[in-house]
């Protein structure tokens, strides 16, 4: 079934263009690593181990060099030390992970690299496992789940893949198109709700907090269990779009006051460190309550994952390592960790596996 509200009238709050996010910074004249291909048909922890190719390849290229050499010194620590702030694991983390690895260096009397990289591995996990909480739907009728973010990082897109996940665990969806500055999104969600038999419901232009009401409310009628309702891009910088997101906020609380249910920022991989004040800045604005880490696939900067946890956690819910409909899924810290440390192939230890 398909939506399409026309309202005619002045939009209560007009938006302006979001200026497009700042490409992720790639040094002039850098290759960056080739991406490992999983069949489309591949399990899911294949397709994240070849998602996270690059920073496996930043991370376990780095650790395969430094570990050859078999023997755990102090200079090997320091060198482990960029290796992880590479794969953009942060300061904070990275501190935290030496003074691990040091501490069971010492306690462990771990002597061989195979035992630092075991080490290292588990500490990992340690730090990242709080944020393993995959997001519940049940308890509310409508669930509301609103997305934000900066522009591009992922969330119409999201929408979609995540419209499919609910569906597929027999739960029946409604879309809000709420990107009313962008009408490729608002096309982009009517042309897949229309594939994939669900509700959208869209206005031409308008206000996407009028837009979100109507939907509340056409799903309540209709008894729907879950309403996925899209924002516009916008930089935490331009304060008026961060305002005017506040205000969404406030429209779902009054069109159901135990709503938003759960309030995701869908953050791009590729932005490494920058994820810390995105969170920060949209979590001031919105209360946000879980994130959307995309596009893990395009970038060696996988440990952000790591900083997230160690310096503003929230709820991971969903990591993205494909523009496929299933390459969308819930966080789970040790198939991250595993598929992190996997072995690369034509290594040793691939040939091995
Ligand atoms: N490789 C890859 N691409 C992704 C992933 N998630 C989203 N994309 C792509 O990222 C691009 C931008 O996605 P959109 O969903 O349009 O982004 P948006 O946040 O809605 O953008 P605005 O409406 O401009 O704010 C699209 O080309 C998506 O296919 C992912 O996990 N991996």
């Amino acid at each position: 079934m398909f939506g399409f509200l026309k309202k005619s009238g002045k939009p209560e709050a007009a938006e302006t263009p979001a200026p497009a996010a700042e490409p992720a910074a790639v040094p002039a004249g850098a290759v960056p690593a080739p991406v490992e291909a999983a069949s489309p048909r591949a399990s899911w922890a294949e397709r994240l181990k070849a998602g996270l190719s690059r920073t496996r390849q930043q991370l376990g290229g780095g650790l395969a060099s430094l570990f050859g050499r078999r023997r755990i010194d102090e200079d090997l620590l320091e060198e482990l030390e960029t290796t992880l702030l590479m794969a953009d694991c942060g300061v904070d983390a990275t501190q935290h992970l030496l003074d691990e690895l040091r501490r069971r260096w010492k306690r462990d009397k771990l002597e061989t690299a195979d035992q630092l990289q075991q080490a290292l591995s588990e500490s990992l996990l340690e730090i990242v496992a709080p944020l393993e909480a995959p997001l519940q739907v049940e308890g509310h009728r409508p669930f509301i789940i609103m997305l934000a973010g900066v522009n591009g990082a992922g969330k119409t897109t999201s929408i979609g893949k995540l419209a499919k996940y609910f569906q597929s665990r027999g739960k029946s969806v409604l879309l809000a198109a709420g990107d009313t500055f962008r009408a490729a999104a608002r096309e982009q969600l009517m042309a897949w709700g229309e594939r994939n038999d669900v509700t959208v419901i869209a206005q031409e232009g308008g206000d996407a907090a009028a837009v979100i009401f109507d939907a509340i409310n056409a799903a309540r009628a209709r008894g729907i269990d879950v309403v996925l309702a899209d924002t516009a891009g916008r930089l935490p910088t331009q304060l008026h779009l961060m305002e005017e997101i506040a205000k969404v906020r406030r429209v779902i609380a009054k069109a159901e006051p135990s709503g938003p249910h759960e309030v995701l920022l869908v953050l791009d991989a590729n932005i490494g460190q920058n994820a810390l004040a995105q969170v920060k800045a949209f979590d001031g604005a919105i209360g946000v309550t879980g994130l959307v880490l995309t596009k893990l696939d395009g970038t060696a900067k996988g440990g952000v994952v790591a900083a997230i946890a160690r310096q503003c956690p929230k709820p991971l819910r969903f990591i993205g390592v494909g523009e496929g409909i299933d390459d969308l899924q819930p966080f789970h810290a040790r198939e991250f960790v595993d598929a992190l440390f996997a072995p690369l192939p034509g290594t040793r230890d691939d040939a091995d596996a």
